[in-house]
Order: structure tokens, then C-alpha cells, then sequence
């Protein structure tokens, strides 16, 4: 992980790639921020939150202690329109003996071409997320989690996606998705 960390640090030394922030990053730092974004976005839904419990939300990816749950650091490519996440699924992320849950790899696989949405356009929701899964992901190995921004219709991002060993020999997981760039005007 630190390994290809560092090479992926000196990629972003000529300005090609930008090492994304992730530990505590969030988009939101602040509850009221949340609230805000909740109201503005999503009314239908903020009928349904407890406002309270809302005190203590965290980026799901960020509840685990460290090297137990999701170990991953995100680099960006501009010209590529690439997000790339290094990834190591910790032993709370178990699903089959010695494997990764499908649902850990669908989390990681979100949160890397959701960031890519993101940087692209912002607010955004992903709409449909396929996922085939190729061959198990061995439980604490880092793989690599490449995404690609295919094209952008109107409010509708396309991003595909693979999971490959470090070595790139392997190909663990292949996803395409569909991320909405919310419309304030529309009551989600
Ligand atoms: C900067 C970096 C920050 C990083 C921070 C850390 C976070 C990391 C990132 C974490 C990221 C985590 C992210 C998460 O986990 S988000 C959580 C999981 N997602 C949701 O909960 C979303 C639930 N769904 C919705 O809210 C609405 O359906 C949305 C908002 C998505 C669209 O409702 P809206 O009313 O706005 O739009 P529309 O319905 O008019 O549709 C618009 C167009 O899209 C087409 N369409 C819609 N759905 C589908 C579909 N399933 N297949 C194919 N097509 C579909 C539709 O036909 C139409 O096309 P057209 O008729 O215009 O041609």
C-alpha cells in the first residue's frame, strides 16, 4: 500500500495526478451543512431523518479503526478524467473464509467512481451500479480500483470501472455506472 502510495505521490510531482483527500475528508464538515444539503436536495426524504442521529453521521468508509475496514487513498487524473483508489479491505470486511464481501468491493467501487462524479459535476446520486464480480478478492490484499468517466449526458454521468490485482494480472471486478446530477428543483 505505501509502496505504490509513494509512486503514485511522485505521479502527482509533474501536476498529472492530485492525491485526493480522504481521511475525515468529507464534502460536508459541518452537521449544518448536512441539514442544509438535506432540505435542499432531498426534501422528501428529511422528513424521514432524525435530526438528531444526524449529530453522528460519518462517511461509512470512515468507521472502522484504522487497518481493520477500508485502508484506501484516492489519486485523480485530469486529462484522463481517471479516479484511481489504492485499496486494502481490512479483516472486518470479511464475506466468504479469506475473501472480501461483494458489498465491501461495492462500497469501494461506489465511492471511487462516485468521487469521480463528484469532481465532474458536483452534487450527485448514483442511479445504477452493475458489478461483476470475476474472480474473489483475497481478504487484506490492496487492489487497485480504476475508474473512467465515459460521458456525460445532460444530468447523467456514465463511469465504468475495474478492480485488478496491484500486478494488474488479475482481474477481480468489472462495473459500469449511472450517477444523476441532482436538480434542486426536483423533489427526490
Ligand atoms: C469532490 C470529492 C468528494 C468526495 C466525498 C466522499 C464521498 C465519496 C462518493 C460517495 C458516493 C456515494 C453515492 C451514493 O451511494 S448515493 C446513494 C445511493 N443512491 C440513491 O439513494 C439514489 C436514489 N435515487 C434517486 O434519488 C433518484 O432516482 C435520482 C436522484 C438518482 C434521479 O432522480 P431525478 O428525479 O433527479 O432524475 P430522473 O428520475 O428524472 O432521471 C434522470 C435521467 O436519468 C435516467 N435514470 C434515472 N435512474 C436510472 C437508472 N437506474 N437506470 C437508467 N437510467 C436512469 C432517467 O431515465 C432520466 O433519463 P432521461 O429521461 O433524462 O434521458
Amino acid at each position: 500500500m505505501r509502496l505504490l502510495f509513494d509512486q503514485f505521490m511522485k505521479k502527482c510531482e509533474d501536476g498529472s495526478w492530485i492525491h485526493l483527500p480522504s481521511y475525515n475528508y468529507t464534502l460536508f464538515q459541518r452537521s449544518q451543512d448536512i441539514s442544509a444539503f438535506i432540505h435542499a436536495y432531498l426534501p422528501t426524504a428529511s422528513k424521514l431523518i432524525n435530526e438528531e442521529k444526524l449529530l453522528q453521521a460519518k462517511i461509512f468508509t470512515r468507521n472502522f479503526e484504522d487497518g481493520l475496514g477500508f485502508e484506501y487513498v484516492m489519486f485523480y487524473n485530469d486529462v484522463e478524467k481517471r479516479v484511481v483508489c489504492v485499496f486494502e479491505g481490512g479483516p472486518y470486511l470479511q464475506g466468504m473464509p479469506g475473501c472480501l464481501h461483494g458489498g465491501a468491493i461495492a462500497t469501494m467501487i461506489d465511492a471511487t467512481v462516485g468521487t469521480s462524479a463528484m469532481i465532474a459535476e458536483g452534487i450527485v446520486m448514483t442511479a445504477n451500479l452493475n458489478i461483476n464480480f470475476k474472480r474473489p478478492v483475497p481478504l487484506c490484499s490492496v487492489v487497485l480500483i480504476n475508474s473512467q468517466l465515459d460521458k456525460i449526458e445532460g444530468r447523467k454521468l456514465f463511469i465504468s470501472c475495474n478492480v485488478q490485482s496491484v500486478d494488474e494480472k488479475t482481474l477481480y471486478t468489472e462495473a459500469t455506472s449511472l450517477f444523476i446530477k441532482l436538480d434542486p428543483e426536483k423533489q427526490v
